[in-house]
């Protein structure tokens, strides 16, 4: 994998300078506090063998995996082949063992590896294009659509099997779909909480419930199943309906959210990664719209 120095700092739209706005933006979903049932600055949420720290330290780790997976896409000169995918796939899957040893064993990151992966991957394809994120997440899915032929047959992880026992599309339909959640529910969200003058932790807290709210998480269905699932996507609905995380009605709701989801051993760790993808195109977009952005 290429070495990366992050004391240095790479020129706008290069390899390294995705991998660093992918690894701040899982470092900027993962600080983001209070989130329900996720680990945050406040503890563990619903999980018992992570923590802040750890989030952060698996994160950092994935920079070289990311740039690698930047240049693999660059190599391809803008088309989404089957060697990429292939390219990608075998990354993606250093990527996991990285992060494996990184943590000791505890899956910290699987999801957004592959999500971010994709994304990064798109956007070093659409460096120039005027409006990068819609164009990154349209490339991560034509990438996602494509057979790896080197990907196991059956991994036996748990999203895969609630995928089959429920029926959903999880973490590879949400990709092939083009991130729907996050290009339909988490950037618009952000940037009408922005518009009308919340704070920004309030800002991406709303973007994390509008993802929450239509999500098959499979991390939730495979932790509590699916009236779990149903309870929060409703509670989630409801802070928003209230009108959102920077009102006293949007704080008390989200408060029963997560006492929900702690009760329910229950942590959207799906919708989480896709908050992280939602902050890594909203950086991409921002640094078109304000260059001088430090
Ligand atoms: C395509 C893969 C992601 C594999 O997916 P699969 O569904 O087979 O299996 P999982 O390993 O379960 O990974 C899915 C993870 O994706 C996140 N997720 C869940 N639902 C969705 C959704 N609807 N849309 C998008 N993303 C979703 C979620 O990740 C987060 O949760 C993880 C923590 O879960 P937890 O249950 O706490 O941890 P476990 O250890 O599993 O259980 P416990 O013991 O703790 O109870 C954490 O990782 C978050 O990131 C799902 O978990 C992909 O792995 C793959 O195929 N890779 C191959 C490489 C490749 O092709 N790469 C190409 C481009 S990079
Ligand atoms: N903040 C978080 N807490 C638990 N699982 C996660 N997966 C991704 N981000 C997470």
């Amino acid at each position: 994998m290429a070495a990366l120095d992050l004391e240095f700092s790479p020129a706008q739209g290069s390899s390294p300078w995705l991998a660093g706005q992918a690894v701040d933006a899982l470092l900027d979903e993962a600080r983001l506090t209070p989130k329900p049932g996720l680990v945050d600055r406040r503890g563990r949420g619903a999980h018992t063998d992570l923590d802040l720290d750890l989030m952060c330290r698996s994160a950092r780790a994935l920079a070289p995996a990311f740039a690698d997976m930047a240049e693999a896409a660059r190599a391809a000169a803008g088309v989404p082949t089957l060697a990429l995918r292939e390219s990608l796939g075998r990354i993606g899957r250093e990527a996991e063992v990285v992060m494996m040893k990184t943590t000791q064993g505890i899956n910290t990151h699987r999801g957004a590896i592959w999500a971010m992966g994709l994304l990064v991957a798109g956007a070093a394809m659409a460096p120039e294009a005027a409006r990068p994120a819609r164009t990154a997440a349209r490339l991560a899915a034509t990438i996602a659509r494509l057979p790896d032929r080197h990907a196991p047959q059956v991994t036996g992880n748990k999203g895969e099997r609630a995928c089959r026992d429920f029926g959903v599309p999880g973490a590879r339909g949400q990709a092939q779909a083009g991130f729907p959640q996050v290009i339909e529910r988490g950037l618009p969200e952000l940037q009408r909480s922005r518009s009308r003058g919340d704070s920004e932790t309030a800002s991406r807290l709303n973007a994390l419930l509008a993802i929450l709210s239509g999500l098959d998480d499979t991390c939730v269905l495979s932790r509590a199943g699916p009236a779990a699932l149903r309870a929060l996507q409703a509670d989630a609905a409801a802070v928003l309906a209230g009108g959102g995380v920077a009102t006293l009605t949007g704080r008390r709701l989200l408060r029963q959210l997560d006492a929900r989801a702690l009760a329910l051993n229950a942590s959207p760790g799906g919708a989480a990664d896709l908050l992280a993808a939602t902050l890594f195109l909203d950086r991409l977009d921002l640094r078109v719209r304000r260059p001088s952005l430090p």
